[in-house]
């Protein structure tokens, strides 16, 4: 072995250890965060010892030994009394374990960054778009104006507090800010039309319709609760929510907590099932004998109360079709929404583009929010696992949009449908009609989630930014364990947006440039929340999200699949690559 080899293969084995070095690392970096808020919120006050799981020093000690051991005596006279060669591969593997130890502290560097800024921004919590407001716990407390939109299994209305006289209020100041940056003629027109109603009309009433729950609130409660999963903790009245909680009718489900992309219900309440405008023609068949004799509903029903919103993202989408920004920014907001479910142990199970609502924020953007939770799994002990025995066992909404692990589930007695990347692969689905394709889960193309081939998934438009496309590719892998999460798959974006400078010359395991960008962008951020109201813009709002949520591990496999794409587009931009070489980087993409 020549000596240009012996280095090249000592190299080699020290580069193994660091990989070994980095995988273990990782595998501790949820320890560390542990035993650091064991230890006191600030890094700076421990001791950098201090904070160091047990299995973690053991691990430094033992590499730091066998850095020593490389400088013994013995160990020298064995490999370094010798030949050339010898004195070559013990010199490079030497460099080998300098550099994992460099790699570990600057690790820990970075984790502890990720770690300082996410409680920055946790501090900042997120309050509903409505201000709150005392009352509201009775239909009469309300005047009920049109229908504006109605599912399988509900009616929803305009609304406005009988107890709040609408005045000029934010919402009107929003609406006219939107009318004024809005160029095209007739959109202008429908969008005035919309905001003058959502002016009188702030909110919408959701009135649910009951066949089989009965007419006792408790029971009703109990058949729809799914719909209570992004409730207010003050949408119940006390009293209800006592009996639900301590009755013998069971429990209410678990909520989650406020998110910008996530539906707010801020009220809940069971009534009389009034004669709605629209109900006799539209509906007949749910109303109860009193109203239509014919009907087959109960007399009581669940309402809920939400925020009104002009659009959903179905009807935005027949109107207009987003630009590349845009596009990836209404994206991002779906990632971020479905990133909070799983966080909170919920997945919605039913995503589709009726079910999620759209208005502008102040400077015109598509601000989305993931709404109707009647389909979603949200289990007590925030498993997203369900146990599939029989077939009466629901899996969700929206069989189209059913991601493949959940489409095809057969039932059995130790089955378990995990949804964890569920929702995520929707998103990826939903994402082509958000770039004006046709969904490819839907009749125009015609692929099933249960047997599709990710070959046949068809071109997105080279006008969509190739990150973009890289993401909307990778969570639609019918792998769910090939396929990012939605928080992966979201820091994705954050990081294409606005990160790109951080990526460029970057490796997959150092992240340094990628901490440094961190701070300078959490910097940015807080700084524009003093300045007044572009801290409620989308775009702030999803900045505080991602730097809320920071995780080191997340963060890195988001880095390594961004610098795959990257490479991936250069080998095929390239004049003299060659088609085995972009097929060999994909055969490696598909492994990891
Ligand atoms: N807060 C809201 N603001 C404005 N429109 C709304 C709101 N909530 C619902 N809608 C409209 O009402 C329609 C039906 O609402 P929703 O999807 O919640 O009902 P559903 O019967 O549960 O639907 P599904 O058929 O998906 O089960 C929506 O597609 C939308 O058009």
């Amino acid at each position: 072995m020549s000596v240009k080899h012996a280095i090249y293969r000592g190299l080699e084995l020290g580069r193994s250890v660091l990989q070994l070095g980095l995988k273990s690392g990782g595998r501790f970096a949820a320890k560390l965060r542990a035993e650091r808020f064991r230890v006191g919120p600030s890094v700076r006050t421990a001791q950098p010892q201090a904070f160091l799981p047990s299995r973690y020093r053991y691990y430094r000690t033992s590499l730091k030994g066998l850095a020593a051991q490389l400088q013994s005596a013995a160990f020298r006279r064995r490999f370094t009394g010798g030949s050339p060669r010898n004195r070559a591969v013990c010199l490079a593997f030497g460099l080998g374990v300098g550099l994992i130890e460099q790699q570990l502290e600057d690790d820990r560097k970075t984790a502890a960054t990720c770690e300082e800024i996410q409680a920055v921004f946790r501090k900042k919590r997120f309050h509903g778009p409505l201000k709150p407001f005392t009352s509201g716990y009775k239909l009469e407390d309300y005047r009920i104006g049109k229908q504006i939109g109605k599912g399988s299994n509900a009616a929803v209305y305009e609304a406005a507090a009988q107890f709040a006289p609408s005045t000029e209020s934010d919402t009107e100041k929003k609406c006219s800010q939107v009318q004024l940056r809005e160029d095209k003629e007739e959109v202008e027109t429908a969008r005035s039309l919309t905001c003058c109603s959502l002016k009188s009309f702030p909110m919408a009433i959701k009135m649910m319709w009951n066949f089989g729950a009965g007419s006792s609130s408790e029971n009703i409660l109990k058949s729809m609760s799914q719909e209570l999963v992004p409730a207010h903790p003050l949408a119940l009245k006390r009293e209800k929510e006592q009996i639900t909680l301590d009755g013998q009718f069971g429990i209410l489900p678990k909520r989650v907590s406020a998110h910008p992309n996530v539906i707010r219900v801020y009220r809940a309440f069971t009534a009389d099932v009034p004669l709605l405008p629209g109900a006799q023609e539209e509906y007949p068949d749910v109303l109860p004998a009193r109203l239509y004799p014919a009907g087959l509903g109960n007399n009581r029903t669940l309402f809920l109360v939400m925020k009104n919103y002009p659009y959903t993202l179905r009807q935005y989408l027949e109107e207009s079709t987003p630009g590349r920004r845009q596009g990836s920014l209404m994206m991002l907001q779906l990632l971020e929404g479905v990133d909070h479910l799983c966080r909170q142990g919920v997945a919605h199970r039913d995503l589709k583009s009726d079910n999620v609502l759209l208005e502008f924020d102040s400077d015109g953007c598509p601000r989305l929010v993931i709404s109707d939770f009647g389909c979603c799994l949200a289990q007590r002990d925030s498993s997203l696992q369900l146990p599939f025995n029989t077939i009466w066992v629901s899996r969700g909404g929206n069989s189209s949009l059913m991601a493949p692990e959940v489409a095809t589930a057969v039932p059995g007695c130790s089955v378990v449908i995990d949804y964890s990347k569920a929702d995520a692969w929707a998103v990826g689905a939903i994402s082509y009609e958000i770039f004006g394709q046709h969904n490819p889960f839907y009749r125009a193309v015609g692929l099933e989630s249960r047997r599709y081939q990710e070959k046949q998934l068809p071109p997105l438009p080279s006008s969509v930014p190739a990150d973009v496309q890289l993401v909307i590719r990778l969570l639609l892998r019918r792998n769910p364990s090939k396929r990012p999460s939605a928080r992966v798959a979201a820091n994705m974006l954050h990081l294409s947006l606005w990160g790109r400078n951080a990526l460029a010359n970057q490796d997959s395991t150092g992240m340094k440039k990628v901490a440094d960008w961190l701070l300078c962008q959490s910097a940015m951020v807080l700084l524009k929340g003093c300045g007044g109201p572009s801290g409620t813009s989308v775009e702030a709002e999803l900045q505080r999200s991602f730097l809320s949520n920071l995780d080191l591990e997340d963060l890195r496999t988001a880095v390594g699949f961004l610098l795959y794409g990257h490479q991936r587009q250069a080998c095929i931009v390239s004049a003299r690559s060659s088609v085995t070489q972009v097929l060999k980087m994909d055969t490696l993409g598909d492994l990891d």
